[in-house]
């Protein structure tokens, strides 16, 4: 299942991106992987390389760049001949510029995927796939402190349950799940930023409220959404309660 199979994952410098990153290559994927910040890709690079030798490249992208993301993409396939997965993980949290926090977010989302049926849909030359989308529990449920950042993971939910459904996408060969786990261990819940939030205190009770996961807790899941072949469409929700497929709501 993940034995020569390609990946590109968006944000993989740190977090869960590169803890991604990393299980794909462990089980022996070969991975590009990408990110806006150079220096901290360029670490994780050199700390893959060491283990995973050429299975793994790296490429900078800044995914609100369609142009850099494209040659994500490129290259991937210039160097594997083939692309199996896309996990459009890049995100952050910035309430002060909700413009960047959309843009990374939900259109970094859109670009990665769009890119992802191009190189993938089997009337396109490739062999069917899976696109993950990482959304979050705050595409799910209001979030009072980080309207902006709910709004675009509530868009990254629409967007993918909304092409797992077209026909031209099934019917050749790619699937898309989201994945929505509530608070992570990784830097993006750091209260080091005032622009994170619209009261860091609000945010510092919702967390205390829901606990915080290890990245470890929703490697599983990650793992189960690859292999389970005849999961197309849904939407996981991933707390320290477990995981749980989240029903299509109907009027
Ligand atoms: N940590 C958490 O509690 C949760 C995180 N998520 C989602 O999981 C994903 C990964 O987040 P974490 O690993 O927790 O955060 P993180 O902050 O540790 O990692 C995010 C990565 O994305 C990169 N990035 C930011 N802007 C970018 C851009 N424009 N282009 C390319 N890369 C960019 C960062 O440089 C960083 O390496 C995000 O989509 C986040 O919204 C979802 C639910 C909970
Ligand atoms: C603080 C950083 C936010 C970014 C990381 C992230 O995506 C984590 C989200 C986790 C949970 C947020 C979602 C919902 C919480 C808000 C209210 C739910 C209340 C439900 C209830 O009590 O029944």
């Amino acid at each position: 299942m993940f034995s020569g199979r390609v990946a590109v994952v968006t944000g993989s410098a740190q977090g869960l991106g590169k803890v991604f990153s990393g299980v794909l290559l462990e089980r022996g994927s070969k991975v590009c992987i990408s990110d806006v910040n150079q220096s901290e890709l360029e670490k994780t690079y050199k700390e893959f390389k060491s283990k995973y030798a050429e299975n793994v490249i790296s490429q900078q992208c800044d995914v609100t760049d369609s142009e850099q993301l494209k040659e994500v993409f490129r290259k991937t396939k210039d160097t594997y001949g083939q692309l199996d997965l896309v996990v459009n993980n890049a995100g952050i949290v910035n309430e002060k510029n909700w413009q960047q926090c959309i843009d990374v977010n939900l259109n970094g989302t859109i670009r990665g995927t769009m890119l992802g049926m191009e190189y993938m849909r089997k009337d396109k030359g490739g062999k069917g796939g899976l696109i993950l989308n990482m959304s979050s529990l705050a595409g799910i449920f209001p979030v009072n402190y980080t309207p902006a950042y709910a709004a675009s993971k509530h868009g990254v939910i629409g967007y993918t349950r909304s092409w797992s459904m077209h026909p031209d996408v099934v019917n050749n060969g790619v699937r898309l799940v989201c994945l929505c786990p509530a608070f992570v261990d990784t830097d993006m819940i750091k209260m080091d930023d005032d622009s994170k939030f619209v009261g860091t205190d609000l945010a510092q009770q919702v967390i205390e409220k829901f606990g915080i996961m290890s990245t470890d807790h929703i490697i599983p899941v990650f793992v189960n959404a690859i292999e389970d072949e005849e999961n197309n469409g849904s939407v996981i929700s991933i707390t320290l309660k477990g995981a749980n497929k989240i029903p299509l709501p109907m009027p």
